[in-house]
């Protein structure tokens, strides 16, 4: 949930007028933003108008070839990821144009379940490279401009020493390994290192290691070439090459399979690697920055990360503090969010009360800055008048809990219902327990937000707390209908 998030945009060229009507039909207002155009010139003027989140840039156009449209873009602006279609007579020139910078490539005829996770994907990156975190102490233009960045928070002596940090090692060509609780702010620092880093107009993109099974993040990073394992019917370039001169953010690195371990500790000792399935060594110039909220000294105590990777990737780090310890920033930051949410939801906020203030200080917040943004949202939806009593707050907020989990208040009897659930499955003798519990409670769950929210995506993932992407998935994976019937 970023506090200042414009309405994601997305710029289509194609000169068939059936794709452009249906990108517009598949993103609809007020979720997305879309622009079209039928020739590259239109293209590169609503592009330099609008400065779309990414483009989706047909390949073969009859007036000019989408691939010089693709050079203008990314002379324009190398930071918006462009993804190409192609038909199955130009895949191959789709695919080398990759090496040339181009975010993906699909292949035309598709369906909108194979389109609409990497454009959600692209608009992410583009957002994470140019949104600016603005840090404490810039006196540019657009840290004074709420709108234009995201206000990165903290006075705190380790928040401080943070943000000194970033400002030593952001120039410097050395791997960064952020750590620090879930929602601490990683991949704010992450982006902040790379703004203010001399790459900062190179390509930027983001990988969450612990969401792609350890095949899939292998060709992911690396690339395939055709042939090489059963599916791989077109060469694949991966990320180590699309980003060669810029960054790529590894985020849960700590949860990389050895495998993938040791093909990092490669790549980044010898600055080469291979296509899986290739021989041919490439080169690559790629900073990285990896972030993890996973305790890799235990980790590397264990056997589970190697420590030869570990000394590769903390050239130099950054230790986020947990939101518990970083005293006065809480109420600092909880007015902030207060104020800035406020004005976003067109509510009246004058104050916090104190016992208000006395309940969210003495909090715990074990999610962290994200818990905290959450619990703000969720209480001025609440509120009704501009003073923040306690009874505005969720449901069950502040209550302690023993550390078994088992509290002296009564369990609600849904938890009853979940635990007879278990056992029911249990008696089944089913064996994938995890999953079909999950899914029972995120049907569950995702039909009552949709239907709150009218089917609008981005209002669900922001009251859910998960990205647009994730949402996504989970809706497909479940096969929900998004207007919440
Ligand atoms: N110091 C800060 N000031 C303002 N907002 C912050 C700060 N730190 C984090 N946030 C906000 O909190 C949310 C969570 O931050 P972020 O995603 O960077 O955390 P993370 O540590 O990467 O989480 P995870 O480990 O779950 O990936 C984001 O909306 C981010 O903008």
């Amino acid at each position: 949930m970023q506090p200042n998030a414009p309405t994601p945009s997305l710029l289509v060229v194609d000169d068939d007028p059936l794709i452009l009507q249906v990108m517009k039909l598949c993103l609809p207002d007020p979720d997305y933003r879309v622009y079209t155009a039928e020739n590259a010139t239109d293209g590169q003027a609503l592009f330099s108008k609008h400065a779309p989140d990414a483009v989706l840039l047909d390949i073969q156009m009859a007036a000019q070839s989408g691939l010089a449209a693709l050079h203008e873009f990314r002379e324009l602006d190398p930071r918006v990821p462009v993804i190409l279609m192609t038909g199955h007579g130009t895949a191959e020139t789709a695919i080398s144009a990759m090496s040339g910078g181009a975010f993906e490539y699909i292949t035309k005829p598709f369906e909108p379940d194979d389109i609409l996770p990497l454009i959600d994907s692209a608009i992410e990156t583009s957002r994470m490279a140019r949104m600016p975190a603005v840090l404490p102490g810039d006196d540019s233009p657009k840290a004074n401009d709420v709108t234009a960045g995201e206000k990165v928070l903290g006075q705190c002596p380790a928040m401080v020493e943070v943000f000194r940090s970033i400002g030593r090692v952001a120039a410097r060509d050395v791997a960064v390994l952020v750590l620090g609780e879930t929602g601490t702010g990683k991949e704010v620092v992450a982006r902040a290192i790379y703004q203010h880093s001399q790459r900062h107009d190179q390509v930027f993109h983001a990988i969450n290691c612990a969401a792609i099974p350890e095949n899939l993040l292998e060709s992911e990073l690396f690339g395939h070439e055709k042939g090489s394992f059963t599916g791989a019917d077109q060469r694949r370039i991966g990320k180590f090459e699309v980003c060669n001169g810029g960054t790529l953010f590894l985020d849960e690195i700590g949860d990389m399979t050895p495998l993938m371990q040791t093909k990092m500790l490669r790549v980044l000792q010898e600055k080469e690697f291979e296509r899986v399935g290739g021989s041919k060594p490439i080169k690559t110039d790629v900073r990285i920055i990896a972030a993890t909220n996973r305790d890799l000294d235990a980790a590397m105590a264990d056997g589970s990360f190697r420590s030869d990777l570990y000394y590769r990737l903390n050239e130099y780090t950054i230790s986020l503090p947990p939101l518990r310890d970083r005293g006065d920033d809480v109420p600092m930051m909880t007015e902030f969010f207060f104020r800035t949410f406020a004005n976003q939801l067109g509510k009246d906020f004058l104050s916090i009360a104190p016992e208000t203030m006395q309940v969210l200080t003495s909090h715990n917040w074990p999610g962290n800055v994200r818990e905290l943004q959450g619990v703000v949202k969720q209480t001025l939806l609440k509120s009704s008048g501009p003073v923040i009593v306690p009874a505005f707050l969720p449901i069950g907020f502040g209550e302690t809990k023993s550390p078994t989990g088992s509290d002296d208040q009564p369990s609600p009897s849904w938890t009853g219902d979940l635990s007879l659930e278990v056992q029911r499955l249990l008696e089944s003798g089913s064996q994938s327990i995890s999953e079909e519990v999950h899914d029972q409670v995120d049907r569950v769950l995702l039909q009552g937000i949709l239907k709150a929210t009218h089917g609008n995506i981005s209002e669900a993932a922001t009251r859910l707390g998960i990205s647009r992407p994730t949402l996504r998935n989970r809706i497909r994976h479940l096969g929900i209908n998004t207007t919440g019937q």
